[in-house]
This record gives C-alpha cells, sequence and structure tokens, in this order.
C-alpha cells in the first residue's frame, strides 16, 4: 500500500480533566474513506478539529505527508490540503450558492497537480488561469446544486445546505476532506444520494475521514472504521469487523446485563 497521507500519533486533547480524546492513533491512505464512529461525547469532532488545524492536541501530532500539520490553524491547514465541513452548516448566509463556493476557491489550497479536484478531473484546467466563476459552476455542477448558483444559502432545503457545505470545502482543493455528519438528518432519499456523491468524491481523488451517526451510510462507505468512546479508540478495523466488535456492541447499546 501506498505511503500513508494523513497520520495521527497518539493524538490526545483534553479540556481541564477531561480526555476529550486520550492517545488516539489513525491513518488514512490515498483513496481511502475513513469513518469515525461512536457515542454521543466520544471525541469525534474533536479529533476532527485536532485534524482540521482548528484545535491544538493536548499532545501527539498529525501529519500530512509526512509534514506536520497540528496546532497551527485551520487556514494553514486549509492550504496544505485539510478542509472540513462542520455539523452545523456554515455558509455565509448574505452571499449566494455560487459566491459561497468562490471564497472557498479564493482561500483555498492554490492548485496544483497533486490537489485532489484536479487530479480527479473535477477542474480539469488549472483555475489560476480560468474564469473563477466558471470553476465554481464545475464545482456546483457536480454537486448537484448549478440550478441554485443565484440563490441564498436560506433558500436550500437542508441536504441543498449540505450539498453546499461541500461545495465549499471541494472549492479549496482538498486532499483531505473532513465531513461531519453530512448524511445526518436527511430523508433516506437524500442519504443515499449523498452516500452516491462521498463515493464519487473519493473516487475523483480527495482521501475522506468521516464522522456519522447514520450507520448504514457510514458502514457502506467506508473502508475501515475507528470506533471511539470516551475518548480511547476501543476498535477499528473493517465496517464487518467493527459491527461485529462486542465492545463496540456494548458502547452503543449498555451493557447486555446493566
Ligand atoms: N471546548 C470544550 N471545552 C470543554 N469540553 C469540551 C469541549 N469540546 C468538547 N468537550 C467535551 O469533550 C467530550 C467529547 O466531545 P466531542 O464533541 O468531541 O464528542 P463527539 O463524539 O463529537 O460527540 P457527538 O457525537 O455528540 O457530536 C465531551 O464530553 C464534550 O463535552
Amino acid at each position: 500500500m501506498s505511503a500513508p497521507l494523513l497520520v495521527g500519533e497518539r493524538v490526545s486533547r483534553h479540556f481541564g480533566g477531561l480526555r476529550a480524546v486520550d492517545n488516539v492513533d489513525f491513518t488514512l491512505h490515498d483513496g481511502q474513506i475513513l469513518g469515525l464512529i461512536g457515542p454521543n461525547g466520544a471525541g469525534k469532532t474533536t479529533l476532527f478539529s485536532v485534524a482540521a488545524g482548528s484545535l491544538r492536541p493536548t499532545s501527539g501530532r498529525v501529519l500530512l505527508a509526512g509534514t506536520p500539520v497540528s496546532g497551527r490553524s485551520a487556514a494553514r491547514s486549509v492550504h496544505l490540503g485539510i478542509c472540513r465541513t462542520h455539523q452545523i452548516v456554515r455558509p455565509f448566509a448574505r452571499l449566494t450558492v455560487l459566491d459561497n463556493v468562490l471564497v472557498g476557491l479564493h482561500y483555498g489550497r492554490p492548485p496544483g497537480p497533486r490537489s485532489g479536484l484536479l487530479r480527479g478531473g473535477l477542474l480539469r484546467r488549472d483555475h489560476r488561469r480560468r474564469d473563477p466563476r466558471d470553476a465554481a459552476m464545475e464545482i456546483l455542477d457536480f454537486i448537484g446544486l448549478a440550478d441554485r448558483a443565484t440563490r441564498l444559502p436560506g433558500e436550500l432545503t437542508l441536504a441543498g445546505r449540505k450539498r453546499l457545505e461541500v461545495a465549499r470545502a471541494l472549492a479549496t482543493g482538498p486532499r483531505v476532506l473532513l465531513l461531519d455528519e453530512v448524511v445526518a438528518g436527511l430523508n433516506p432519499v437524500e442519504a443515499s444520494r449523498f452516500v452516491d456523491l462521498i463515493r464519487q468524491i473519493r473516487d475523483r481523488g480527495t482521501a475522506i475521514i468521516m464522522i456519522e451517526h447514520v450507520m448504514h451510510a457510514v458502514m457502506s462507505l467506508s473502508d475501515h472504521i475507528i470506533v471511539l468512546d470516551h475518548g480511547r479508540k476501543i476498535a477499528e478495523g473493517t465496517p464487518e469487523l467493527v459491527a461485529a466488535d462486542p465492545l463496540v456492541i456494548e458502547a452503543y447499546l449498555g451493557r447486555s446485563d446493566a
């Protein structure tokens, strides 16, 4: 297998006495989807924030293609090629859908041959030499929002706002996309379309880590799953292996003798 793309080495993040993330290792390879699951309060979002550069680890580090990325800033991580979405979507409410994507293009990773979008063929030409609006429209077309380009985010459905959140992140040209509960809250038809979309993003060259409470989505998409509970990694492996692990079942359902 190729050299790992993103590696977490003994990552811990404490809040006072609370070990929100406790000594967690993880590895993401190019072309992979890594699922991050666990009960409420397990530490998933905290680990995401450390990986995205917005939260400094108490100890340990995160490396992107061998370069340490943790503990600096989210803006630096975006420039290096890690971008996250948020569980509560955060578009610029007064900008159109198109302008929201343009912001991502403007502040994102400088385009180059290793950019996920470029490698995957979504932005076929170097968008520095193109009208950025064409590049933004190409992303909106891919994400399924081209016909909403001139609308405001508030006019979109929840599924539309979640697509916009992903479009904004994709516009930054990430090598690693961190998806925080993008399927949760969608109806079954929308959820199944979103699963297809996530698979297409991966197939076009962007590796993904996803936090997801919708089990069928994370189980069908992930190549590898990590399970957190009380900040610690309690299991990892293929979806089948993890789903059958007694520790995982206990973490979700409580002890059978309780
Ligand atoms: N900024 C903070 N200050 C203090 N405690 C925090 C902070 N952020 C998270 N925590 C605590 O850290 C623990 C892990 O929280 P985190 O949000 O990472 O869990 P999670 O697995 O993402 O949960 P959920 O599935 O409910 O979103 C929780 O006990 C939470 O209350």
